[in-house]
């Protein structure tokens, strides 16, 4: 278990983004979570590589990008120069992911690989060994505030139990309605990544939501 929190840009205020990433510096955050939607995998779209440099360009913590998009493998190589550390690309938006997460991680990056809700995580046995995280989408994506699906967690078991399996040693991060109510259960289910967006930026105090996710992991640990 890792027990890495990862606030999401998508719920910051883009007027004033270089705040909430100088914000997000100063908190216990561990990575910065940065979702690229093209208006096609998913019915939004939210920003592109100038913003995505701006963001690192200021950012003294690992970008965690999660890409909503089409056919990936044609800005691999984009976005590992303007910055990611983590690159997540869907399951769902892949034809030969092993050839993808492959040219990820000969990039230079982590190479995750996210499913979408209804996508089960069998899906992923025979990448398993090959892939550095795996992201279980707890909402549909395209938009930040939604409601948290229950059966995730029922996902997150039967992936750890598939890792155990096939002695795959991956990070589960889980991304959508995420908030300290139910961040525990998340992490005593198997979880080791937490994204949370609006939970974290509509908070009257942001840093202290951020510190009480934290306080919550050291609780699974203990637990
Ligand atoms: O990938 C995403 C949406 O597609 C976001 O990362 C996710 O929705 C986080 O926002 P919130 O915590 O507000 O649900
Ligand atoms: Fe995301």
């Amino acid at each position: 278990m890792k027990h890495i929190i990862a606030p999401s840009v998508l719920s910051a205020d883009f007027a004033n983004l270089q705040d909430d990433v100088e914000m997000l510096n100063e908190s216990s955050a561990d990575w910065l979570h940065v979702d690229v939607m093209d208006g096609v995998f998913v019915p939004n779209i939210s920003f592109g590589f100038p913003v995505v440099a701006a963001i690192n360009h200021h950012a003294k913590k690992p970008l965690d990008v999660h890409l909503m998009i089409v056919d990936p493998d044609r800005y691999l190589e984009d976005f590992k120069k303007v910055g990611a550390k983590i690159l997540t690309v869907h399951y769902e938006a892949c034809t030969h992911l092993h050839r993808t997460i492959a040219k990820i991680k000969e990039l230079g990056m982590k190479a995750g690989v996210a499913l979408n809700p209804h996508t089960p995580v069998s899906v992923l046995e025979d990448i398993l060994e090959d892939v550095d995280l795996v992201l279980i989408m707890s909402v549909n994506p395209g938009f930040g505030g939604q409601k948290f699906i229950e059966n995730t967690y029922n996902k997150i078991k039967a992936l750890r139990e598939l890792c155990a399996k096939r002695n795959a040693e991956v990070i589960i991060e889980v991304d959508g309605g995420v908030n300290k109510h139910n961040a525990l259960a998340l992490l005593k289910a198997g979880a080791d990544a937490l994204v949370a967006g609006n939970a974290v930026f509509s908070a009257e105090d942001p840093i202290a939501e951020i510190a009480e996710l934290k306080k919550l992991n050291i609780e699974a640990i203990q637990a």
